[in-house]
């Protein structure tokens, strides 16, 4: 069986999902695409040479029978309408993050999904499916550190554009660390604090960069997470555990290393795109062969959505703040408890 894929959104990650899906994973093709801009999406049709409709917008692409699947690639706050269009036609859904720009938008895709009586959706927490962070899960459910006290982590982009405003830190950068570190030490967050370090010269005027965000779990585990946009020399993710018997680091990317000009030395990546390729490949390489083995995606769930947005609104009203900020969660519904996911 072959899972039929329409695509909404088809800008820079849009394309790199269709690229990979169709020449680079099994199980998959491009039946379906649309985006505002029909130029870009009639252009990735041409120039992928993909034997794809273009539709005129979300809701006839969802509509058409030939869709089994939809992947939502358009920008954060087009996603809650097209994910609960295609939970209503009884569509699978990955969706890239977040899933909703707010906690009640998630709320009501986590309710639609339970209507709907089973999985249809996964997100696009990709950093699950990268090597690195599932060694630093095993050290850690292995008990190879003890118990985790502390996570020293850092997400530096190298630059970003004008659009890029100081909330994005959060809802568009740190929601990542938000995703992967709760899963990584099995514990719910219970508050959040935003403080902004000097200002980087190479951060625009309206921009606050870098901040750092503390985050404290239920098991009183303190995480410090640097957040630096305009870093300039590269793409850099790190994390730190640190635990009562031993610290956990996670991977650097491997690339060669060189002796040259008197210097011995690596390179650093650009950007996510290379950064997590192999993990981008597994998650939607997951998000396939799980439906066909089970009829359900198997990757980071609605409730992780969920999880992420009330965090994220949690951190955000930090940032204003400057106080430390509660982050309270509904009561998990036992739908979800069911699944064991990666
Ligand atoms: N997992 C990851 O590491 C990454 C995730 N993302 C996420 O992917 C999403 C897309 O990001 P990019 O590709 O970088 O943005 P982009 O701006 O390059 O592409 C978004 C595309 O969606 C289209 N679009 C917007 N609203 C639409 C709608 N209602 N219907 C159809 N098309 C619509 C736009 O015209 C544009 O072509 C964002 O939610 C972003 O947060 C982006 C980069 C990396
Ligand atoms: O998701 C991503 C982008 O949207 C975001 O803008 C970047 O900061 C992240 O590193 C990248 O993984």
């Amino acid at each position: 069986m072959t899972i039929r894929f329409g695509v909404i959104g088809t800008g820079a990650i849009g394309r790199e999902h269709i690229k990979r899906i169709q020449s680079k994973l099994s199980g998959g093709e491009i039946v379906a695409v649309t985006d505002v801009n029909q130029a870009s999406a009639k252009d990735v049709v041409e120039s992928f040479e993909l034997d794809a409709a273009v539709y005129p917008d979300d809701k006839a692409l969802i509509a058409a029978e030939n869709v089994d699947a939809v992947l939502v690639t358009s920008w954060g706050p087009a996603h809650e309408a097209s994910v609960l269009a295609a939970i209503e036609a009884g569509k699978y859904v990955f969706v890239e993050k977040p899933l909703a720009t707010t906690a009640e938008g998630c709320m009501k895709i986590v309710e639609a999904e339970m209507k709907h009586g089973k999985r249809l959706v996964q997100v696009g927490f990709m950093r699950r499916y990268d090597s690195g962070y599932v060694q630093l899960k095993e050290a850690i459910d292995n008990n190879f550190i003890g118990e985790p006290l502390m996570i020293r982590c850092a997400h530096r982009n190298p630059e970003v554009g004008e659009n890029y405003t100081t909330d994005m830190a959060i809802h568009d950068t740190l929601i990542h660390e938000i995703d992967v570190l709760h899963w990584l030490v099995n514990d719910d967050y219970k508050t959040v604090q935003v403080t902004y370090p000097k200002k980087s010269k190479h951060a625009l005027e309206h921009l606050k960069d870098p901040q750092i965000v503390t985050l404290e779990t239920n098991g009183g585990i303190v995480i410090n997470a640097e957040i630096f946009v305009n870093c300039k020399y590269g793409y850099d993710i790190q994390c730190e555990v640190i635990g009562d018997e031993g610290i956990v680091s996670l991977p650097e990317f491997q690339s060669i290393s060189f002796r040259k000009n008197g210097t011995f030395g690596t390179n650093v990546l650009n950007d996510w795109k290379d950064r997590f390729i192999d993990a981008y490949d597994k998650e939607l390489q997951d998000f396939m062969d799980s439906i066909k083995k089970t009829g359900e995606p198997n990757g980071p769930t609605s409730w992780d959505g969920y999880i992420a947005a009330v965090t994220a609104d949690a951190a955000i009203k930090a940032q204003n703040s400057g106080e430390k900020e509660v982050v309270s969660l509904v009561e998990k519904p036992d739908f979800y408890n069911q699944y064991q996911t990666i």
